[in-house]
């Protein structure tokens, strides 16, 4: 017998969480939990604003169709739509135990502006230091600055940029200008410096600033390849599809001398939980990108191991289906 449940839900934000070009407020999405002999399986579907495609609308009409499907036990097929793909397969992974239990907790700390915040976290962080900092945001001098300051002052840490498309490559240029040369092999990479592919390489190839790709890897042209200067893949499940398609991807990249960083879309504490298994499962030699679940102002149903946020039980979610 086969049973699911669809929940909705809407987590309040940390003021000031800006996604390009809107405030994101709430963190919307839906649960979804799959029963089937006494087993079951949860996933979260929360296309993320400003990133996804999709809308949370049509990511819910298709996730009832597929539930539709698979609990009167007809075939249901992979979504097109990446969140669908990637909670459902979160769900199936659970019920089937593909989606092992062993998880990765470490997460590179995110900056999105004040060092001092970074240095209390990475003094405390055991192992392997490597941090994430927004770039782009203010002028590049104040990012190249920002960049050499916690370099000089933590001797073992590595550093993962990330400036979304955002410079020209005057811009990028005035930014590596400000990196003092001795520390540019300490940046593990920059994701996506330029507004162009094409712009990033030669970027990369006059600066000796490795690259990583993110945005990149969502588009339809898009090859996993090794090429001068490219160190890394970002892969962010929510927007990338099922874990099988992060799995596939994860390969090839292995497969060419590149990193591939698991990553978050700011999903909930259950989908981080889950991206952290992933992790341990696919990536275990890389910390992945999951330090976000600060941004939110509780967890839901399934807690992230030292996090002090309240949190939500599915019993406080407004239910969409049940059968
Ligand atoms: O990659 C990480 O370490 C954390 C996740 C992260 O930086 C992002 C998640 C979602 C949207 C963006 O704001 C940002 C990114 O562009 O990579
Ligand atoms: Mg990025």
């Amino acid at each position: 017998m086969r049973k699911v449940e669809l929940y909705r839900f809407s987590l309040p934000m940390e003021a000031g969480v800006i996604l390009r070009n809107q405030r994101l407020k709430t963190r919307d999405g839906l649960l979804v939990c799959l029963t089937e002999n006494g087993k079951q399986g949860w996933g979260e579907i929360s296309p993320l604003p400003e990133f996804s495609e999709e809308t949370l609308e049509e990511a819910e009409a298709a996730t009832l169709g597929w539930l539709h499907s698979w609990v009167n036990g007809e075939q249901a097929f992979e979504s097109a739509l990446p969140s669908v793909a990637f909670g459902l397969s979160c769900a199936m992974g659970e019920l089937s135990g593909f989606l092992p239990q062993k998880a990765d907790y470490r997460k590179a700390p995110l900056c999105n502006g004040d060092p001092d915040e970074l240095f209390a976290v990475l003094g405390a962080m055991p192992g392997e230091k490597v941090a994430k900092v927004k770039v782009g945001l203010y002028e590049a001098v104040r990012d190249g600055m920002i960049v050499n300051l916690l370099l000089e002052a933590i001797p073992d840490l590595k550093l993962r940029l990330d400036a979304n498309r955002s410079w020209t490559r005057a811009k990028a240029d005035g930014f590596a200008k400000y990196v003092q040369p001795q520390f540019r092999d300490r940046i593990q990479f920059l994701e996506e410096p330029c507004k162009t592919r094409d712009e990033s390489r030669d970027f990369s190839r006059e600066t000796g600033i490795a690259i990583a790709w993110d945005e990149s890897v969502r588009e339809a042209d898009f090859e996993v390849e090794a090429e001068p200067g490219v160190a890394a893949i970002v892969i962010k499940p929510t927007l990338v599809g099922s874990i099988q398609r992060c799995h596939m991807l994860i390969d090839q990249a292995h497969k060419a001398g590149l990193m591939a960083v698991i990553s978050s879309s700011i999903e909930t504490s259950l989908g981080l939980t889950q991206l952290a298994r992933m992790a341990a499962w696919l990536t275990p030699d890389t910390i992945p990108g999951l330090d976000t679940l600060s941004l939110m102002q509780s967890q839901l149903v399934r807690p992230w191991p030292d996090s002090e946020l309240p949190v939500l039980d599915v019993d406080a979610l407004e239910v969409v289906w049940r059968r």
